[in-house]
């Protein structure tokens, strides 16, 4: 990938955080996403805080509660709120009914959990994040170690094809000591269906399909944004 599709990818990033930092009200308890689009809208979160904005941030991972705090903003830990009023985060794909894939970044159970507590659900993307059908991007799966070989077993079934994510020769661990198994499902008809399918499968703790979670989509397309949102 050249440069400079890299700097336009950044700009849609970049457009589409400043315009969801635009529903955050005062007092707000706020989540704050993790990855690299993400990562402008902590940003914009931080400069508003500079100029006077009172919120609260819930953190969905280690590093994105480093760096909200490294910024200036007041974190509240995941276990002590009951309602979360805005999330800002970011997806690995979607399509226009706002399911997702998420956990690219693997911090996919912390994001579920607070895009479960939260009222509006807000996504930010880049317009490569777009697509017809989600599947494209393997959905990330945070598995109990010892459970490895069962739920391999069991995506096998529903005709997914599961690899431990690696990273520096050894499984990538998560913030919740666990592994990702990276599961290959083709095409996606039916993310709901699968999403249940996933869900009744002891040792998985979290899996990146996000359905019925989100509210609306901001995504940057070259300069201007285009909102995706609910029914
Ligand atoms: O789900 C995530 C992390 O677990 C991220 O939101 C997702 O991977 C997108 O990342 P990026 O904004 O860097 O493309």
């Amino acid at each position: 990938m050249d440069k400079q599709s890299i700097d336009k990818k950044d700009l849609e990033k970049q457009i589409a955080a400043r315009e969801a930092v635009k529903f955050i009200q005062q007092n707000d308890i706020v989540g704050l996403g993790t990855g690299s689009t993400a990562f402008f809208a902590i940003q914009e979160i931080a400069a508003l805080v500079k100029n006077g904005l009172k919120i609260k941030g819930v953190p969905t991972s280690e590093h994105t509660a480093s760096l909200a705090l490294s910024l200036g903003i007041e974190l509240l830990p995941m276990d002590q709120v009951k309602s979360i009023d805005i999330t800002i985060d970011g997806a690995d794909e979607f399509d226009t009914q706002l399911n997702l894939v998420k956990g690219g970044g693997g911090a996919l159970f912390r994001e579920k959990i607070v895009a479960s507590l939260t009222k509006n659900e807000i996504i930010i993307a880049d317009s490569g994040k777009l697509v017809t059908q989600l599947g494209k991007f393997k959905v990330p799966i945070e598995v109990v170690p010892i459970a490895l070989t069962y739920v391999l077993q069991q995506l096998g079934k529903l005709n997914g094809k599961g690899e431990v994510r690696m990273k520096d020769n050894a499984p990538f661990i998560t913030d919740n000591h666990n592994i990702i198994v990276d599961a290959d499902f083709g095409l996606i008809s039916d993310p709901a269906a699968l999403s249940a399918s996933l869900n009744r499968i002891e040792g998985i703790l979290a899996h990146g399909l996000f359905v019925q979670l989100t509210s609306k989509v901001i995504m940057g397309k070259g300069t201007e944004t285009i909102i995706y949102a609910g029914n």
